[in-house]
C-alpha cells in the first residue's frame, strides 16, 4: 500500500507538484496521467526518493519513507525510468544483475532468474552478452523491465516505460509486460501521457495538470463521469480522434 499525503515539490520557487494526495492499494496499479510537464515524473520520483518532497508525507507499507535510508527503500521498489536508464557499458546480464549483486545472490541464482525473465519477456537467451546499444528500443525496454523485476520487489514504479516506442512495438511490449506472472502481486505506479494505456492498465487514474490532480478515480469515473471540462476534453479529444478516423475510413471503404 502506498499513501501520498498532500505532497508538494518546489524547484527554485517554482511549484512542480502541488498538494497531491492518493492511495494505491496492495496489488493495484495507479496511473499518473497528463501532458508533458504536468508533474508526473516528479511525483513518481518522490516515491523512491530520487526527488525529496518539499512537503507532505509518503508511506509505503505503513512506513514513512522519509525515515528510511534511500538505498534500503529502493531495494523494495523496482524502477523503470524514462528511456530505460540501462548502463551502456554493462552487458544485458550485468545490467539485470545490478540489484541481485547488491543483495549478494549466488551467481547461479542470478543466472537462473535472468534466464527465466528473458524467456518470459520474449528475449533470446543469447542476448545476455550483448550491450544495450546493440538492441532495438523495444528490446532495451524489455531488459529494463527485467532489471526492475529480478529481485521481485513488492512495488514497481514505471516512468513512460513504453513511451519511446512506435505504436506496434509499444503494444507488443505492453502485452508481454502485462502477462508477466510476477506482476500479479505487484503494487504499481505508472506514468504515461497515453489515454489508451491509462485506461487499459490502471485500476485507478490520477489525471494531472499544472502540478495538481484534476480528477482521480477508476477508468470508468474519468471516462464516463468527468468532473469538469478539462477531464472531459482530455479523454474526449484523444478517443474521439480515433473513432472519427475509424468512421471516416470505414465510410470510404
Ligand atoms: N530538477 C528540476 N529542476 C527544476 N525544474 C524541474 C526539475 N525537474 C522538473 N522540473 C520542472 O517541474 C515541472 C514538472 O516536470 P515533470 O518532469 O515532473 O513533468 P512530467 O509530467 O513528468 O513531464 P514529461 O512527461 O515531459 O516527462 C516542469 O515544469 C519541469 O520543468
Amino acid at each position: 500500500m502506498i499513501v501520498a499525503d498532500h505532497i508538494s515539490k518546489h524547484f527554485n520557487g517554482n511549484e512542480a507538484v502541488r498538494d497531491v494526495s492518493f492511495q494505491v492499494g496492495e496489488g493495484e496499479t495507479m496511473v499518473l496521467l497528463g501532458t508533458s510537464g504536468c508533474g508526473k515524473t516528479t511525483t513518481l520520483k518522490m516515491l523512491n526518493r530520487l526527488i525529496e518532497a518539499s512537503s507532505g508525507r509518503i508511506e509505503i507499507f505503513g512506513k514513512n519513507i522519509a525515515e528510511e535510508k534511500p538505498e534500503i527503500l529502493r531495494r523494495s521498489i523496482g524502477y523503470v525510468s524514462q528511456n530505460n536508464g540501462l548502463f551502456p557499458h554493462y552487458t544485458v546480464a550485468q545490467n539485470i544483475a545490478v540489484v541481485p549483486k547488491l543483495l549478494k545472490w549466488a551467481a547461479a541464482d542470478i543466472e537462473e532468474h535472468t534466464a527465466r525473465l528473458l524467456e518470459q519477456l520474449k528475449l533470446p537467451a543469447a542476448f545476455t552478452g550483448k550491450y544495450p546499444g546493440e538492441l532495438s528500443g523495444g528490446q532495451q525496454q524489455r531488459v529494463a523491465i527485467a532489471r526492475a523485476l529480478i529481485a521481485d520487489p513488492p512495488v514497481l514504479l514505471l516512468d513512460e516505460p513504453f513511451g519511446a516506442l512506435d505504436p506496434v512495438t509499444r503494444a507488443s511490449v505492453r502485452k508481454d509486460f502485462a502477462e508477466l506472472p510476477a506482476l500479479k502481486r505487484k503494487t504499481m505506479v505508472l506514468v504515461t501521457h497515453d489515454v489508451h494505456e491509462a485506461l487499459d492498465m490502471g485500476d485507478h487514474i490520477c489525471l494531472m495538470d499544472k502540478g495538481a490532480i484534476v480528477q482521480k478515480g477508476t477508468p470508468g469515473d474519468l471516462l464516463l463521469r468527468p468532473e469538469n471540462e478539462f477531464v472531459h476534453a482530455f479523454f474526449g479529444r484523444q478517443l474521439e480522434d480515433i473513432s472519427r478516423i475509424y468512421e471516416r475510413i470505414r465510410a470510404q471503404e
